[in-house]
């Protein structure tokens, strides 16, 4: 397993991680990737909880504006109904449009309800997709260079990837 512990220190001193997430969800996403982030990377954490996934644009641009976080992970569950897949969209141009006003990544993280035909599974699929994005973030402000290493590999957070194809 790769270890960036102590590996960087950036120019204003450690980097620090933004983690949006939702008591909508239900799952708690966000721990896992904490968890995953501090098993290899000496980053401060800043966690901003709010209610429902519309409400994680403005949560992410808060953590990048006033908490001066350098990533944002944004977790998020979309129910099953149509209206939550509507809200689920909304919810994604809104965290688009934080990046781009905000120069910042935001990493969204959203599990749909309607992904797994059992609690167990989701749950399952909930912590995969977390921990995957968690080493992704670490990756993306400290080994850059490990992402374009994967380019082209068919990589899926928290299903098994697909591989790459060839001609
Ligand atoms: C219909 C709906 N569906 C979802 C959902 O699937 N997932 C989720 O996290 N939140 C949902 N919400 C709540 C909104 O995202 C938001 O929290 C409220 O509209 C308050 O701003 C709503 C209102």
């Amino acid at each position: 397993m790769l270890s960036y512990v102590g590996v960087f220190m950036g120019v204003g001193g450690k980097l620090k991680v933004g983690v949006a997430d939702t008591t909508f969800a239900r799952y708690d996403m966000a721990s896992d990737a904490i968890d995953e982030i501090r098993q290899r990377a000496s980053v401060e954490v800043e966690r901003y909880t709010v209610p429902g996934i519309k409400d994680l644009p403005v949560a992410s641009k808060k953590l990048i504006d006033e908490e001066g976080v350098d990533l944002v992970l944004a977790f998020g569950m979309p129910g099953p109904e149509e209206i939550d897949k509507m809200c689920a969209d909304q919810a994604s141009n809104g965290l688009i449009q934080a990046q781009l006003m905000t120069n910042t990544h935001v990493l969204e993280v959203f599990v749909h309800e309607d992904e797994c035909s059992s609690d167990k599974e989701l749950a399952g699929l909930a912590e995969r997709r977390a921990r995957e994005h968690g080493r992704n973030a670490v990756k993306l402000l400290l080994k850059p260079e490990h992402l374009t290493r994967e380019a082209g590999m068919g990589e899926r957070e928290g299903g098994p990837d697909v591989g790459p194809l060839f001609r």
